[in-house]
């Protein structure tokens, strides 16, 4: 059975404004119930971080930690053909697999359904219901390549972690230099040299990525067991971590939760191959 979803609760330090509490209403919640849809969208403005390029929201605590038990129960519950291995991760596809001709959809499960609903209710993909889930789970010394996500996907990405935090680090992409014309030779970047900043994703925030954070820039979870919470860490005012702080990693269960619009197929045929740097 769906639990009823619950109202965003919890607090978090964000800057200039000391301890504030961050009680956006739930869909079901009293608040609402009198709202426009444009008033979720503005509530989702409240959550959008400065100094980053457009556009990153981080809610912190978006889930109650009841919701957090439920959602990694489903997921553990999935017959164990639902999981596919890759090296330093393991995946879960719900809503359809992804395909070069596009991407045959699937009803998502009741249990994802809900949590889709609240998201896109917020506005996160431009008034379109979230109809795709990728479920990874990385034990602590795991991660992701810096990738791409692909064309296939409405260009926002959302993101519900469960279990324990992570860094996700995001990398200009390579520069091509100029036109080959001028003669110019690209000069190499170390993935160092081109990771510009990371954002602190905790159990139960919801990471909303749109725009160049998502299509321009690339992002990857390096295979850790623990994080150093750095000047480069630009959320850590809304986190309940400081400058200096180690965090050790435990396992932990991502929710990618967006949106294949129908057709997306075309969209994948008229781009360059080079970009179809997909990840699974
Ligand atoms: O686990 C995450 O937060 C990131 C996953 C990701 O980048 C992906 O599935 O494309
Ligand atoms: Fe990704």
């Amino acid at each position: 059975m769906v639990p009823p979803l619950l109202p965003f609760h919890g607090s978090a330090t964000v800057p200039g404004g000391g301890p504030r509490r961050l009680d956006l209403p739930a869909i079901a919640g009293p608040s609402f119930e009198m709202e426009e849809p444009c008033a979720k969208i503005l509530a989702l403005e409240t959550f959008r971080l400065e100094q980053v390029p457009p556009t990153v929201y981080y809610i912190p605590n978006f889930i109650s930690e009841s919701e957090e038990a439920y959602l990694l129960h489903q997921v553990y519950a999935a017959p164990k053909p639902k999981w596919t291995q890759l090296s330093g991760r393991k995946l879960q596809n719900w809503g359809g697999l992804p395909h070069p001709k596009g991407m045959v959809l699937e009803k998502l499960p009741a249990w994802l359904q809900s949590y889709a609903e609240k998201i896109s209710s917020l506005g996160a993909f431009g008034g379109k219901l979230a109809n795709h889930v990728l479920v990874n789970e990385y034990l602590p010394g795991q991660g992701i390549m810096p990738h791409e996500d692909g064309p296939l996907y409405f260009p926002t990405v959302t993101t519900i972690s469960l279990g324990s935090h992570t860094l996700l680090d995001f990398y200009h992409p390579f520069s091509r230099g100029q036109h080959a014309d001028s003669e110019q030779v690209p000069t190499p970047q170390t993935e160092e040299q081109r990771h510009f900043l990371s954002l602190l994703l905790e159990p139960r925030s919801l990471l909303v990525l749109r725009e160049d954070m998502y299509v321009r820039y690339l992002h990857g979870i390096r295979p850790a067991a623990s994080d150093a919470i750095t000047e480069k860490v630009t959320n850590v005012a809304a986190c309940g971590a400081v400058l200096g702080d180690e965090l050790r990693r435990g396992t932990r269960v991502s929710l990618t939760i967006r949106h294949v619009p129908k057709g997306s197929a075309s969209g994948w045929k008229r781009l360059p191959e080079k970009l179809f740097i997909l990840p699974h």
